[in-house]
């Protein structure tokens, strides 16, 4: 049976996208925690090899340097580095096999990655999380204690072009400012549970 018009909104896939220090992991972990059923993150590519347990298409789709580097040049990755030695990355398969799977997929990722999917036919939706400013921003990331004094000043570099990317027209389709938290989550919810009715 195909499904109804009300599932396949609920199983379009939503990006989540905003500076560093932005929110995204506090929102996206109440997110799995209300909902462990309904979401579902997509599982990446590596090239590098599989540790203790690990098994393909559990932890990671494991594969070679050339299988990875022929994914690339046929257009099938929405965003991949290289870590070390390794190759990493998210591709547009990956996306669709949580759908199949009948979960919302989400992607947490960066600028880049965001036009990529704009260029699928993913017919993703796409939230865009912002800090009140820049220097709130500043202070949460210092608060976060995970990050060296080098990388803060870095991702505020960063951030203030990403939230000039996130204000553009027709880049989100949500603009969540993460000021106070309760309400942040609230229209964040809304928008990822939209059936619900909050
Ligand atoms: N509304 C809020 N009010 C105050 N502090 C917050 C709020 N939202 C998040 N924080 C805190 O700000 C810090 C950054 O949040 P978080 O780690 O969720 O950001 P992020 O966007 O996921 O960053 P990254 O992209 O680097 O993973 C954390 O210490 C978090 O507890």
């Amino acid at each position: 049976m195909p499904p109804t018009t009300s599932t396949s909104e609920a199983l379009r896939p939503i990006v989540v996208s905003g500076p560093s220090g932005a929110g995204k992991s506090t929102l996206l972990s109440r997110l799995f925690e209300h909902y462990p059923q309904r979401f579902g993150f997509s599982i990446s590519h590596t090239t590098r090899a599989p540790r203790g347990q690990e098994k393909d298409g559990v932890e990671y789709h494991f594969t070679t340097r050339a299988a990875f580097l022929k994914l690339v040049d046929e257009g099938g990755f929405i965003e991949h580095a290289q870590f070390g030695s390794n190759l990493y990355g998210t591709s547009i398969a990956a996306v669709k096999e949580v759908r199949d799977k009948g979960r919302c997929c989400i992607l947490d990722i960066e600028m880049e990655g965001v036009k990529q999917v704009k260029k699928t036919d993913l017919n993703a939706r796409f939230v865009f999380v912002q800090p009140p400013s820049v220097e709130v921003l500043e202070e949460r990331l210092r608060g976060r204690g995970t990050d060296k004094e080098e990388a803060v000043v870095e991702r505020l570099a960063k951030a203030r072009e990403e939230m000039e990317f996130g204000r553009g027209e027709g880049v989100a389709d949500l603009v969540v400012v993460n000021g106070e938290l309760e309400r942040a989550w609230g229209e964040f919810r809304g928008f990822c549970v939209p059936d619900e009715g909050i």
